[in-house]
């Protein structure tokens, strides 16, 4: 049954800037259209750029490169009733100021559009503005629950480490309950990575399978193709572990770990969770560190007949930048189900294709009695296909018809384009729509964040120490550098998938 939208305002801190223009406004807009945004509902933009509310709407709704495709298809009555929502209200210089101003603006909108007092704060501002934003909220008395809720969402990153996370934490909770703030990981919000869940605990084919006695070791791959584009500036301060290893890739791992949780509720999922990460072992030794750890950067390369730059060369870099634009990671999760299972995680730029997925790799049937198979390392797997292509693929092995017991791999998949009819939200649409319904499932907790942190920060601590430690190159446009294989030592190598789902690996040896 669809949950119920109330009426609200939505207030946008650092409206002026790319991911409004780029990922919210467009979520809105597709929210809008398919008949989910409230009835009485509206946007308010806050930032220090001087803009009235016609300038506002032009820059993100009618003249957005975001919405511009759409938008020629509908009619201009349409257009007009979405931007129509849309207000500004310019900060001043500062978001360090008295929101007083802000406070009768939002009342003012209330009352005209009859939007109750329920209100989201969305921060989508430098991370550094985070707490002060948090704080003039409530000096203003703008966090209180009295007339309506109030709720925060927060963008990535949380934090630069455990100590910052933990502070940013505390910073949000002195002035907006726990319960109150949403912490947005986009991952969370795509249906293949939801689907982790509904595949483990709607079926009874996958879960008695799925711990130490039947899994050999996981593997997850999350690759762009793309560089860093226009973050360079950004990117150099994060690299891969931050950006996509520490939150996005982390939270993969919990849905695959965690243990069935009670319900289907938001604190029953996410304690689960919180306990599938803090069971992740966490490197102490620098033999573990070593060992366990490889990063790269790529380097200048020609791919597809164009040149390509290389990281240090990137707009916004350091010419010796030694930030990770690869990084791969193997671990253990210290439970009763995982035991002794090695986790193989990697997540980089300017890979050969664009692909994030998970492979559940079975043992090998522990009495073999098609010797003569040829089916040697060839064993069982799951793949579930987060993007592109998205959808689930078996590997089995069927006999090859003729006498004698051949056996050959064989395929069961399902795609999630054959759900033509039904609409998936892209993952920020999602997101916003759960958040205006006050459900926090797919939003991180601090607890979850700081586990996270916990265990990714002796890596970067390694990894800062030792500026050359299992730091490589690769070139722009192929799989890492070869020594990423010394990870996988053992077992055989990474499984590089093309675009689609059954594309078979080019160099594997156990796909
Ligand atoms: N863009 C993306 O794809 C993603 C972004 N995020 C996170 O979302 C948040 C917003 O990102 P994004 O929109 O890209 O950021 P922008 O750099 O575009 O900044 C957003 C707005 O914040 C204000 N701002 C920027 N720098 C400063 C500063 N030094 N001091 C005060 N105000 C400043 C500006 O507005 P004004 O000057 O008008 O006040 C700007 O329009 C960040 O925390 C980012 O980490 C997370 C995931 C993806
Ligand atoms: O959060 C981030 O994610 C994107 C990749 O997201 P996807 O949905 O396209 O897989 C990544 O490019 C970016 O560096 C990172 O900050």
């Amino acid at each position: 049954m669809a949950k119920k939208t109330e009426n609200q305002i939505l207030v946008i801190f650092g409206a002026s800037g790319d991911l409004t223009a780029r990922k919210l406004v467009p979520s809105l807009f597709n929210l809008f259209i398919s008949g989910h945004l409230p009835e009485n509902f509206v946007v308010l933009g806050a930032s220090r750029s001087d803009m009235t509310d016609t300038a506002f709407r032009k820059k993100v709704v009618t003249e957005s490169t975001y919405l511009e495709k759409k938008l020629e298809k509908l009619d201009k009555e349409k257009i007009e009733a979405f931007s129509n929502k849309f207000f500004y209200e310019d900060l001043g210089g500062s978001y360090d100021t008295d929101y007083t101003r802000l406070r009768k603006r939002v009342e003012d909108l209330k009352n005209k559009y009859n939007t109750s007092g329920n209100i989201i704060y969305y921060l989508s501002t430098p991370p550094t503005l985070y707490e002060t934003i948090a704080q003039r909220l409530a000096d203003a008395g703008m966090n209180t629950q009295n007339n309506g809720w109030k709720r925060l969402i927060v963008e990535k990153p949380f934090g630069y480490s455990l100590e910052t996370a933990k502070q940013l934490n505390k910073g949000l909770q002195q002035f907006f309950k726990e319960h109150q703030i949403y912490r947005i990981d986009h991952y969370l919000g795509k249906e293949t990575v939801q689907n982790l869940l509904v595949t483990r605990f709607a079926n009874s084919i996958f879960e008695p399978l799925w711990n130490r006695n039947y899994i050999h070791h996981v593997e997850i791959t999350n690759a762009e193709s793309v560089g860093v584009e226009k973050r360079g500036g950004y990117y150099d301060k994060s690299g891969a572990l931050r950006d996509m290893f520490q939150n996005h890739l982390l939270q993969i791992v919990s849905l695959v770990v965690m243990e069935p949780p009670i319900s289907d509720a938001p604190e029953d999922i996410r304690n689960e969770k919180v306990k599938a990460i803090k069971s992740i072992r966490v490197m102490k030794s620098e033999e573990e560190l070593y060992e366990n750890t490889i990063r790269a950067q790529y380097v200048a390369s020609t791919i597809d007949g164009d040149k390509v730059k290389g990281y240090r060369e990137e707009e916004g870099v350091d010419a010796n930048s030694t930030t990770e634009t690869f990084a791969a990671v193997k671990f253990f999760v210290d439970n009763w189900r995982w035991k002794d299972v090695p986790f193989y995680v990697r997540t980089a730029k300017r890979m050969p294709t664009k692909v994030t997925e998970v492979v559940i790799h079975f043992k090998t049937p522990h009495h073999q009695i098609f010797k003569d198979s040829g089916m040697e390392n060839r064993d069982n797997k799951l793949i579930i296909r987060i993007q592109p292509d998205e959808g689930i693929l078996i590997k089995f092995g069927v006999k090859v018809p003729g006498q004698g017991f051949k056996v050959e791999r064989a395929n069961l998949d399902f795609y999630y384009s054959s759900l033509a009819e039904t609409y998936v939200m892209e993952a920020y649409e999602r997101l916003i729509l759960d958040a205006m319904q006050g459900d926090a499932t797919l939003y991180a907790r601090a607890d979850e964040v700081e586990a996270a942190w916990e265990f990714v920060d002796p890596i970067l601590d390694y990894w800062e120490k030792g500026k050359d430690v299992r730091m490589y190159g690769y070139a722009a446009g192929v799989w890492g550098p070869e020594n990423s294989h010394d990870l996988i030592d053992g077992i055989g190598e990474w499984r590089n998938p093309g675009p689609h789902l059954t594309d078979d690996p080019g160099y594997c040896v156990i796909c």
